[in-house]
């Protein structure tokens, strides 16, 4: 088990560069396992999902090499075979095995994934569209086994019932080979799926509508990488730091962001009172003072985004008034709401809302990251409070945040992260 240990107080300032999108990183490498040519990814952060992944592509004998933010897999020896069970439930993303496979060898089975623990995450949209294009699937004991037999997959018309980014990148990844047309509706927008559909495409894939409601895909026999791919940045991880900023900083500049990405976050922020200075691929933040208190609703793409919604609260804390946050995509992502209490928050959850009120000042304390969202949430109290917080579970907050230690510490912040008793990353 991994801690994170930070002393605050610090006013931090400086710039921090922001990484590859993690949500785009972990469906574009199992999508790697689709081509018919070594792959390559450029800007691609180094998290722990991304280190998991690796495992799991090596137990089907998908050599990959990650060295200076460039990741190379070479899927032309692939081979069907069991899959590494703890790193699968160790990240929600190995779930794109099930579309991947199924689009490679017209089977798969994995076991049901993990990822981030925030409430019910069904995957029936996944299996209604896999269904749909011609596979039988039945679960057993945790395991989904996928099939389409002899028959091969075919295009289909394919209506999702929730609005969900798993379930539409899934589709794509099953359909991107399949014999003729599929049409995916009520399709979620989320950039990471335009990032998904632009690497398939690079390699000869017909997709269509990627950023919209509805996406066509006609099928193609075979996909061959000519390019490398550059992974889009992570718009939550900017987000995450962009709070930091405004919480904590006497001036921070953040580079590589596309702020057409964040748009429903820093306009909540402006909202506020925090001066943003956004320019065309970077976001200033000036110190910010007389922070108003505000209502944030998470809704998918474009509105405010739930992974956002943890490391906006405790900027939230600094605002005159009670704000008000509800998550309607997973109205449980509230595991961070008794751990701000330790610290001497004034936070609440009742009937679904989260309600945040004006706090003077937080104390440091032992608090616990039970998902990485949470853990972005303490990691940034901690910096606002005074004191020396102790953050368990960190694994959960390297899962999302590569080179976390040095680009805290590059702002000034006192951070270190130790394995149980031995001191393994400390950059300051
Ligand atoms: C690896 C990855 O990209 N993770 C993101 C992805 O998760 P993930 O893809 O798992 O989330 P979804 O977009 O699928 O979930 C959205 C909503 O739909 C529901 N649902 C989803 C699928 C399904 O078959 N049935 C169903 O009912 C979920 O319970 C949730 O309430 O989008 C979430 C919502 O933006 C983000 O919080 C996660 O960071
Ligand atoms: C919920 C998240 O991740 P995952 O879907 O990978 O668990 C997240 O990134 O906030």
């Amino acid at each position: 088990m991994k801690k994170m240990i930070i002393h605050g107080g610090q006013r931090l300032s400086g710039s921090v560069t922001i990484g590859g999108a993690k949500n785009s990183t972990v469906a574009l490498i199992p999508a790697a396992i689709l081509a018919d040519t070594p792959v390559k990814f450029d800007m691609v952060p180094d998290i722990l999902d991304v280190h998991n992944l690796m495992l799991i592509l090596q137990s089907m004998n998908v050599h990959s090499l990650f060295e200076d933010g460039v990741l190379s897999i070479d899927p032309t020896e692939i081979i069907q075979a069991p899959m590494p069970s703890q790193a699968i439930k160790s990240l929600r993303a190995s779930y794109y095995f099930m579309g991947a496979l199924l689009g490679r060898f017209g089977s798969a089975t994995v076991t049901f994934p993990g990822g981030d623990n925030i409430g019910p995450r069904p995957i029936d949209q996944h299996i209604k569209a896999f269904k749909a294009l011609g596979a039988d699937v039945f679960e057993e004991k945790g395991t989904v086994h996928i099939s389409t037999g002899e028959k091969g997959l075919t295009g289909a018309r394919i209506f999702l019932d929730v609005v969900s980014v798993g379930a539409t990148m899934n589709t794509i990844l099953a359909a991107v080979k399949a014999d003729g047309l599929t049409t995916i509706e009520n399709a979620a927008k989320e950039p990471e799926i335009i990032d998904l559909a632009t690497f398939l495409n690079n390699m000869g894939a017909h997709i269509r509508g990627a950023g919209t409601d509805v996406i066509r895909i006609e099928g193609v026999p075979v996909l061959r990488a000519t390019n490398v791919h550059t992974i889009i940045p992570d718009r939550i991880e900017a987000g995450t730091f962009l709070s930091l900023a405004a919480a904590a900083g006497d001036g921070i500049q953040i580079n590589n962001i596309i702020p057409e990405h964040l748009e429903s976050f820093t306009a909540k922020l402006i909202e506020m009172g925090v001066p943003l200075e956004i320019g065309e691929d970077s976001v200033y933040v000036p110190k910010a003072l007389d922070l108003k208190a505000i209502q944030i609703k998470t809704m998918p793409f474009p509105g405010f985004a739930t992974d956002l919604q943890q490391p906006i609260t405790p900027l939230l804390l600094k605002a005159d008034g009670s704000s008000v946050i509800v998550d309607t995509i997973y109205p449980q992502r509230i595991k961070h709401v008794s751990e701000l209490q330790k610290m001497g928050a004034h936070i609440r959850s009742e009937n679904d809302m989260i309600v945040i009120d004006h706090t003077e000042m937080l104390s440091g304390a032992t608090v616990d990251a039970g998902e990485i969202r949470a853990g972005a949430s303490l990691m940034i109290a901690a910096m606002m409070a005074s004191g020396t917080t102790t953050i368990i579970n960190a694994e959960n907050i390297l899962r999302g945040y590569g080179s976390i230690v040095k680009k805290l510490s590059d702002l000034n912040a006192e951070v270190a992260i130790e394995d149980d008793h031995v001191k393994t990353m400390v950059e300051k």
